[in-house]
């Protein structure tokens, strides 16, 4: 088995099919359709984030009266734009990302969208802004929600200093630790391609299931959510 290609690691295409054109399509902004869209074209757009894990991210931001986030992994800016479709007006999400020209091509629905005045786009690695934000202590804390979406084999590094960063009762999302359904494959079925990331996740997974500092709940849905409240 492989990941199939809407990354869903649901039993079949057809009832992510079904979810998609039932519940999360007819209520997508055009906006983010457009990048959808966009990715369609554009080399490795598949990586974009599942509109159907997209969905419940912005309930859950809503939830929790998000104003003040962080993003790593930003790509063309599907779920960068959901975020800032998502917040209030004065909201700000610190949104990094090595790669300028992939945020350039959704940059001009988060422009017609009217939220690009929410977005701090830093092009840069991710950890070493995330080192520069713990340096002032009033960063402590003072977040109310980060999604993670990048360089799976950092994820640790990422929760390491983003647990400091979130606020108790803040939000931390990791994207991608079902990677494809392997995790639970058996070795031997893992395709060459598949067997970095997925050691990965695994190592991710176990890691993220013993923090104290967290409640946890492992989301089957998009290519799997892990997403962490800061318990302490
Ligand atoms: C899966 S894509 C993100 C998808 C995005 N969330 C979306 O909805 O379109 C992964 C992104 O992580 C970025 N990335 C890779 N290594 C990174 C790092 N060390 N710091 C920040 N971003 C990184 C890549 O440039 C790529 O754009
Ligand atoms: O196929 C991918 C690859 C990535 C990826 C690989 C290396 C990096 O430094 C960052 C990202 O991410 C993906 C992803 O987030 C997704 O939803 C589907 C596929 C991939």
């Amino acid at each position: 088995m492989t990941a199939n290609k809407n990354a869903s690691i649901l039993q079949t295409e057809d009832l992510t099919k079904y979810i998609l054109e039932t519940s999360v399509y007819p209520r997508e902004a055009e906006t983010l359709k457009d990048i959808r869209n966009a990715n369609e074209s554009y080399p490795m757009g598949f990586m974009g984030t599942a509109p159907d894990a997209g969905q419940l991210m912005a309930i859950l931001l809503k939830l929790l009266n998000a104003k003040k986030t962080i993003e790593v992994g930003v790509f063309t800016g599907y779920s960068l734009l959901l975020t800032a479709l998502s917040i209030p007006h004065d909201g700000k999400i610190i949104a990094v990302d090595p790669d300028r020209k992939a945020y350039e091509i959704g940059l001009p629905s988060i422009k017609k969208a009217g939220v690009e005045h929410k977005i701090d786009y830093i092009e840069s690695q991710a950890l070493p802004v995330l080192d520069k934000l713990l340096e002032n202590p009033s960063n402590d804390g003072n977040f109310d929600f980060a999604f993670v979406d990048a360089d799976k084999h950092n994820y640790w590094n990422y929760h390491e200093r983003l647990i400091k960063l979130v606020k108790i009762g803040g939000l931390i999302i990791y994207d991608n630790t079902l990677w494809g359904g392997t995790v639970a494959f058996p070795e031997e079925a893992v395709l060459d391609h598949q067997r970095k990331v997925r050691q990965d996740a695994l190592a991710f997974n176990e890691a993220i299931a013993s923090d104290t500092r967290v409640e946890i709940c492992l989301a089957s849905i998009g290519d799997g959510f892990t997403i962490c409240r800061r318990a302490h």
